[in-house]
């Protein structure tokens, strides 16, 4: 894999350029930073002459596969590419399960010190081991970046390449550190938990370095997962950075474990007692063991004790000390480890706004700390988007960075109506997976009419109560059932393909085929597809790409006209992928 597996410049084809209300964030360059093997390691105290299987003799490791464009598929591809597409395929040719048999020199806990070559999609370090007889081997690391000489420790070997544990970093490279989470330029920066919380992969790295991994991230997914001839893939736009990249994070959950058994059978021991054995009896039963509330570890079972999470809103750190100090106390009386909700909210607006006082985009913004911290699932969450306001359970999806949701929604907005296009605009939006009507609500000054599709009834309840809150009641419909066949359902309402948009935003798994069918067939102008796992999205978007140019022959197909990355989650190896489509 080299350095052209990003195109450059960005794409000319899609005309419009960043709105006004972006904080352009100038992506790093992209050069062979992210993906040159750099020369292999052999640890010169293991070398030894043959490659016998690091398992048991003889033994086949029967192992299943990884699911289609999971996370573990994606892992793969990085091994693949890594060492080689040719060389790979013919490993996998021999069928004889080498390709699950480390070499025989590169054991179990075996430390390795090697130089890590490259970053994998989800943010680790790849580093090649080269067996004496030239057997290719992969070994991932995290918090390790491209040119880190590093100390690791190996403990799990899998198809054609090992994970370990990182233990030193003996040279930092310099191209991936320096960013603002780097604890070397500044003691202080970024998280103290980096290195082994497994949340933020990115966290040293400058953040136009960032963007160009998501960046990469796109088109490796594309060039994986689309099978589309790149001839139909348009370059990828730059990654469009995030006006907060730390303090963005609107809701976190951090989890805690329930006591360990014996402590809550020492508790038992003494429940029969007074009062004051009963608490002597909780002293003892708290000896010996940690309550820990926070995130999981990387690579590692069990939780680890978090007590403040850099890239969450203040209001969220200050209520995690509450929540914290509140399950520490009664932690004994857990019989199972739990997961806390802490969602930053605008306080109760008063009066609430209805469809007869709908909110006023005069309002003032309220700053930073007249938020407040919810924790309960149940209760209604208010968030601003731009002259919009929405409301949802705390414990319903809503994006969680309000920060750059005023760029993203103009994004899309502008896709559908680029400046100076003379194409039939279109007059009606469908908003399938709408949620609580992001989409729906924000780009509904632009059309006459506006339907959202969701398959969660208290997500419809929201989107319809956000309608009334900002007074569009009278052009939205909001849909309760699965998006699979809901196109039918629409067209009595006014709804055909000829004069509307469709904004697919849905869950990591991607669309299924029936609702990507009724999609073709209900034939709208343009498709905007949003997603937060790019890997389904290259699939889905293959999917209508090739189907509409097989169904329409030389009467009509969809053209994929512009692909980009949102940042929605700085210092995380996440990105938001949103990819036009155009009726042609
Ligand atoms: C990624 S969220 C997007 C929500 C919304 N567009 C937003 O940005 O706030 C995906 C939504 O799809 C909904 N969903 C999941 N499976 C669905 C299905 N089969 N049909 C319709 N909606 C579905 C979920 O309830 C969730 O609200």
């Amino acid at each position: 894999m080299t350095s052209s597996s990003i195109r450059s410049p960005p794409a000319k084809r899609f005309k419009s350029e960043l709105p006004s209300s972006f904080t352009e964030v100038t992506e790093a360059p992209v050069n062979a930073l992210f993906t040159e093997p750099s020369s292999s390691t052999q640890n010169p105290t293991q070398q030894k002459t043959n490659d016998k299987p690091a398992g048991k003799k003889g033994r086949k490791q029967r192992r299943p596969l990884p699911e289609a464009f999971s996370p573990a598929d994606v892992l793969f591809h990085d091994v693949r590419d890594f060492l080689g597409a040719d060389y790979v395929t013919e490993i996998l040719a021999k069928k004889d399960g080498a390709e699950w048999e480390a070499p025989g020199e590169l054991g179990l806990f075996e430390v390795v010190e090697t130089t890590a070559g490259a970053f994998t999609v989800s943010g680790e370090s790849l580093s090649l081991w080269t067996s004496s007889s030239g057997k290719k081997w992969a070994i991932i690391t995290p918090f390790a970046h491209p040119r880190d000489k590093i100390r690791c420790k190996i403990y799990k070997h899998d198809r054609l390449c090992s994970s370990a544990d990182l233990m030193e970093i003996l040279e930092y490279s310099e191209e991936f550190r320096g960013g603002e989470g780097d604890r070397r330029k500044n003691p202080n920066a970024g998280c103290k938990y980096f290195g082994e919380c497994g949340g933020c992969q990115l966290q040293p790295v400058p953040y136009p370095l960032q963007l160009s991994h998501k960046r990469r991230t796109v088109d490796l997914a594309y060039k994986r997962f689309s099978t589309l001839p790149s001839t139909s893939v348009p370059d990828i736009l730059p990654t469009i950075g995030s006006p907060k990249q730390w303090a963005y994070r609107t809701k976190i959950t951090p989890h805690f474990d329930a006591p360990p058994k014996w402590a809550r059978a020492k508790l038992a021991e003494n429940a029969g007692g007074g009062e004051e054995d009963l608490m002597n009896g909780e002293q003892e039963a708290r000896k010996g063991w940690e309550c820990r509330i926070g995130f999981e570890r990387k690579g590692k079972p069990g939780v680890m004790d978090i007590e403040e999470c850099p890239i969450a809103t203040p209001v969220l750190n200050v209520k995690l000390v509450d929540e914290r100090a509140r399950v520490q106390e009664t932690i004994m009386s857990f019989k199972k480890g739990a997961t806390l909700l802490l969602r930053d909210s605008l306080p109760n607006l008063e009066p609430l706004p209805s469809s007869t006082n709908p909110f006023s985009p005069s309002t003032p913004i309220l700053p930073e700390e007249a938020h407040i911290a919810i924790t309960n699932h149940r209760t209604p969450v208010y968030e601003r988007v731009g002259e919009f306001i929405f409301s949802f359970a705390a414990g319903s999806f809503f994006q969680n960075n309000n920060s750059i949701l005023i760029p993203l929604t103009t994004y899309v907005k502008e896709a559908i109506f680029p400046p100076g296009s003379t194409a039939f605009p279109p007059t009606h939006l469908v908003d399938t997976y709408c949620g609580s009507g992001l989409f729906g609500i924000t780009l509904s000054p632009c059309f006459e009419k506006v339907a959202g599709v969701e398959i969660s009834q208290d997500s419809i309840t929201a989107a319809k109560n956000n309608a009334e809150m900002n007074g569009l009641q009278d052009k939205t419909t909001w849909l309760c059932g699965k998006a699979e066949d809901i196109f039918g359902g629409l067209a009595e309402k006014g709804f055909e393909g000829g004069k509307s948009c469709v904004v697919v935003d849905p869950p990591r798994k991607g669309c299924d085929e029936p609702f990507l069918d009724q999609l073709l067939h209900f034939k709208p102008l343009t498709i905007v597809y949003v997603s937060c796992n790019v890997h389904t999205q290259a699939r889905d978007v293959g999917y209508l790409v090739n189907e509409s140019a097989k169904r329409g022959g030389s009467e009509w197909k969809y053209v994929l006209e512009s692909l980009r990355g949102f940042d929605l989650f700085p210092q995380t190896a996440h990105v938001e992928s949103v990819a036009v489509l155009r009726l042609q």
